[in-house]
């Protein structure tokens, strides 16, 4: 008996370090190790200048030079990997604990479903990406959440069957599409859409700030504003370092005079927005809200993104206690992420095995519950 006892425990050890092991390996195995490093080299010189709530972008760029060793930087990465285990080599566990509640997906633009490019008004989605979006959206409630302007990533997206918010979770819309529930039965559908936009408000004062902005910048080669709606990017990507602290100097000097409004940074962009307590993870909260899904107990949220802006709705899915907040990095970050995906490619490989369980355990039902 004695023997027994301690045979199921060590097995069950040695399954939970397997487990835990493949979880590592099964990102490993997706990725060469050089194009790995690659690939990390081109991420961090991005991800350089982009992050942090106060941005102070000509520091940053003087910093630039100062490259970690390939070596450093991927063992680096697979000891991040650890904390925030691959999501494809998760898959499985991850599905199991899902199995019976009901998912609901939220997914991130740039960066996530597109590749970060030079031009803001290319970033285009693949048709691959949009096809595996629309069948996951068949199975499942999804929404994208994106610091674009609402209409501007409806345009890139083209798809009718998901939700979506603009300005980082300002400008929800949440039209009448029929909501499933967990068995494919259909659960709800909202007769009227429903359109919340908090900071509306602001509307007049971001609208004299992009004036300023738009004169003040004009001079700065490779400056870019780019009209979100409910706030304003200006992007850097294109602008040569060494005019990087005149830029951050004059977007600041615009923001003195308008107090209610605050600077954030994202990837090679400073972003202007009304200070109101409202980010992705509200929007998150919002959907839930609408869905009538938030006080299910047996709801897992699904997040999928890549920016600082993402991790208040990974915040939100932690505090939440149940679901899945996953990063696209392929860097170290400190991030509130369980689960990581390297680039956008992984990501499309994540949503066309989630619509392919979804659609194997539906045929895999007993006939009595089809
Ligand atoms: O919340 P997101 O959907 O990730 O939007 C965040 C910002 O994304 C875009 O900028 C980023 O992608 C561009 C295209 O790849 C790239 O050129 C830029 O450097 C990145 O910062 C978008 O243009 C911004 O307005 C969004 O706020």
């Amino acid at each position: 008996m004695k023997y027994m006892f301690l045979f199921i425990v060590s097995f069950k050890i040695i399954k939970k370090k397997f487990t835990k092991l493949n979880e590592i390996m099964g990102f490993q195995r997706s990725h060469s190790s050089q194009l790995k490093v690659q690939t990390i080299l081109k991420a961090k010189e991005d991800e350089t200048c982009g992050g942090g709530e106060a941005p102070s972008f000509s520091l940053r760029a003087s910093n630039q030079s100062h490259y970690h060793n390939n070596k450093l930087m991927s063992s680096n990465y697979d000891s991040w990997l650890v904390k925030h285990p691959c999501a494809l080599g998760s898959f499985d566990r991850m599905m199991k604990a899902a199995k019976g509640k009901r998912i609901v997906v939220f997914l991130d633009y740039d960066g996530t479903l597109s590749p970060i490019v030079d031009d803001p008004d290319r970033a285009f989605m693949s048709d691959e990406m949009r096809a595996a979006v629309c069948e996951v959206a068949k199975y499942f409630p999804t929404a994208i959440i994106s610091g674009r302007s609402r209409d501007k990533v409806k345009e890139f997206v083209k798809l009718s069957n998901v939700y979506y918010a603009g300005s980082h979770g300002m400008d929800i819309m949440v039209p009448a599409i029929p909501v499933e529930s967990s068995d494919g039965k259909l659960l709800n559908t909202m007769d009227t859409e429903v359109l919340f936009q908090p900071a509306k408000k602001f509307l007049p004062e971001i609208i004299e700030i992009f004036t300023l902005l738009k004169e003040k910048t004009k001079e700065i080669q490779g400056a870019r504003l780019e009209d979100n709606g409910f706030c304003i990017s200006v992007h850097f990507r294109q602008v040569r370092q060494e005019d990087y602290g005149k830029l951050e100097e004059r977007v600041k000097s615009v923001l003195e005079n308008h107090s209610e409004f605050c600077l954030t940074g994202g990837r090679k962009v400073m972003e202007i927005r009304p200070s109101i307590e409202w980010n992705k993870g509200h929007a998150l909260e919002y959907f839930l809200d609408t869905l009538g899904l938030s006080n299910s107990s047996d709801v897992i949220p699904i997040y999928i993104g890549d920016d600082r802006t993402d991790e208040d709705a990974f915040k939100v899915i932690q505090s939440r206690g149940q679901g899945y907040p996953i990063i696209v990095s392929s860097i170290p970050k400190d991030t509130k992420a369980g689960y990581s995906l390297l680039d956008p490619s992984e990501v499309l490989t994540f949503l066309q095995r989630l619509a392919r369980w979804r659609k194997t355990s539906l045929s895999n039902r007993p006939l009595h519950q089809v």
